[in-house]
C-alpha cells in the first residue's frame, strides 16, 4: 500500500508536536522515522495507525483518505515497545486476538484461525510457544509473538514503535535482520521509528530524520549519511567534529589552512560551519601542509579501532579522530606527542 501524507499537523495544548510533515512512502517500502527523543515519531506513527487525529494535513492510502477511516478498518498492523501482549492469554490466544473481535461477518471461522496461527508461529519460529503466556517467554520471543500478532490480520502496512528498544544489542540485531526478511517476504509497507541511527541506516530502505516535529531530511540510508541537507542530520548520524570555517575561494579555511571541501550549494564566500567524522581525520607528522598542527591528549581502545583526541595547537579545540590498530602501531603514536590533523572529508554549512 502506498501511503502519502501531506501536511499534518498536530498540537496537544499549546506544544506543537508536528509541524506540517510531507511524506510519500511507495509500496513495498521500509521506512526508517530516526529522531531524537520528543521529535514526534511516535505521534505520527499514532496519526498513521488511526490511534490519533492530526489537526489538519491530508493523509491518503492507496489513493483514499483514510482520515475518517477507524484504526481496525485501515488495516494497519503495529508493534510497540510498551503494547505489552495480554498476559491473561496465551501466545496462541493473542496472535488470534485481531482476528477474534472482527465483527460477526467479517470473523473467519475457528479452524481459520487456529490454522492462520499455527502458520504465523512457524513464520516467527515459535511453533511450540502457542500454549504458553507471555511471562513464560524470553523479551525477543515476546516481541516476535507482538509481530505475529500484528501480522495476522494480514495488514497491509506494518508501523513498529522501538519494538526491540529493550533488548539486548546482539538480540536487537538478529531480531532486526529477520524482520526485514519477513518484510521483504511478505511484501509489507513498513513504517518503523527508532532513535538509533545504526537501526536506521541498516534496516531502512528510506530514513526520514525528524526534529522538533518536522522533517529534516529524507532520503536512503547513503544519502542521509554522505550527503545530510543540514547540521542537525550530520550530527545526529554519527560523531562528528564541528569547526568553525570561512569559505573563501571555493574551499574551506579551517585556521589558516585552506582545505578542499564539500561546499552548501552556492558556496558564498562568509563564515562556515565544517563537520568531519572521526574516521575522517588522518595524523600525518608534525609540519604536514594543507593538515592543522595539534597534540595527541588521550587515546584508548574503542571496539575494533582507537579512538584519539587530539588538540588544535591554534586555538586549543578538541578534535576526535578513530584509527585503525594498525595505523596506531606503524605510526608509533603516543600520547603527547604533536602531530598534523589532516582532515580528508569535510562538510560545511553556512554558518547559522
Ligand atoms: N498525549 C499527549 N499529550 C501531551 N503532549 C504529548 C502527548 N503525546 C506526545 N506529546 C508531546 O509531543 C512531543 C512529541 O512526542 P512523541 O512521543 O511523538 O516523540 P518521539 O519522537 O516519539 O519521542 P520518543 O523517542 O521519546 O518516544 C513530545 O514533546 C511529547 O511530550
Amino acid at each position: 500500500m502506498s501511503i502519502n501524507l501531506t501536511g499534518i499537523t498536530k498540537t496537544f495544548g499549546s506544544y506543537q508536536a508536528l509541524r506540517g510533515v510531507s511524506l510519500q512512502i511507495e509500496k513495498g517500502q521500509f521506512l526508517a522515522l530516526l529522531g531524537p527523543s520528543g521529535s514526534g515519531k511516535t505521534t505520527l506513527l499514532r496519526i498513521l495507525a488511526g490511534l490519533d487525529f492530526p489537526d489538519s494535513g491530508h493523509l491518503i492510502f492507496d489513493g483514499t483518505d483514510v482520515q475518517h477511516i477507524s484504526a481496525r478498518d485501515r488495516r494497519v498492523g503495529f508493534v510497540f515497545q510498551h503494547y505489552a501482549l495480554f498476559r491473561h492469554m496465551t501466545v496462541a490466544e493473542n496472535i488470534a486476538f485481531g482476528l477474534k473481535v472482527r465483527p460477526r461477518g467479517e470473523r473467519p471461522n475457528k479452524s481459520v484461525i487456529a490454522d492462520r496461527v499455527n502458520e504465523l508461529l512457524r513464520l516467527v519460529q515459535l511453533e511450540q510457544f502457542g500454549g504458553r503466556y507471555p511471562t513464560q517467554l524470553s523479551g525477543g520471543q515476546r516481541q516476535r509473538i507482538a509481530l505475529a500478532r500484528a501480522l495476522a490480520i494480514e495488514p497491509k502496512v506494518l508501523l513498529l514503535d522501538e519494538p526491540f528498544g529493550a533488548l539486548d544489542a546482539k538480540v536487537r540485531k538478529d531480531l532486526r535482520r529477520w524482520l526485514r526478511q519477513l518484510h521483504d517476504e511478505m511484501g509489507l509497507t513498513s513504517i518503523f521509528v527508532t532513535h538509533d541511527q545504526e537501526e536506521a541506516l541498516e534496516l531502512a530502505d528510506y530514513v526520514a530524520v525528524m526534529s522538533e516535529g518536522r522533517i529534516e531530511q529524507i532520503g536512503t540510508p547513503d544519502q542521509v549519511y554522505h550527503n545530510p541537507a543540514t547540521p542537525f542530520v550530520f550530527e545526529f548520524l554519527g560523531h562528528a567534529n564541528r569547526l568553525t570555517c570561512r569559505i573563501a575561494n571555493g574551499k574551506a579555511a579551517i585556521g589558516d589552512v585552506e582545505m578542499t571541501a564539500q561546499l552548501p550549494g552556492d558556496s558564498k564566500p562568509g563564515d562556515g560551519v565544517a563537520f568531519v567524522r572521526p574516521h575522517d581525520i588522518a595524523l600525518q607528522p608534525p609540519g604536514t601542509s594543507q593538515a592543522l598542527p595539534s597534540r595527541i591528549r588521550y587515546m584508548f581502545t574503542a571496539g575494533p579501532g582507537v579512538r584519539v583526541e587530539l588538540e588544535r595547537l591554534d586555538n586549543g579545540e578538541i578534535l576526535i579522530a578513530d584509527l585503525a590498530h594498525e595505523q596506531v602501531q606503524k605510526g608509533g603514536f603516543e600520547i603527547g606527542q604533536p602531530v598534523a590533523a589532516q582532515l580528508t572529508q569535510i562538510t560545511v554549512f553556512p554558518a547559522p
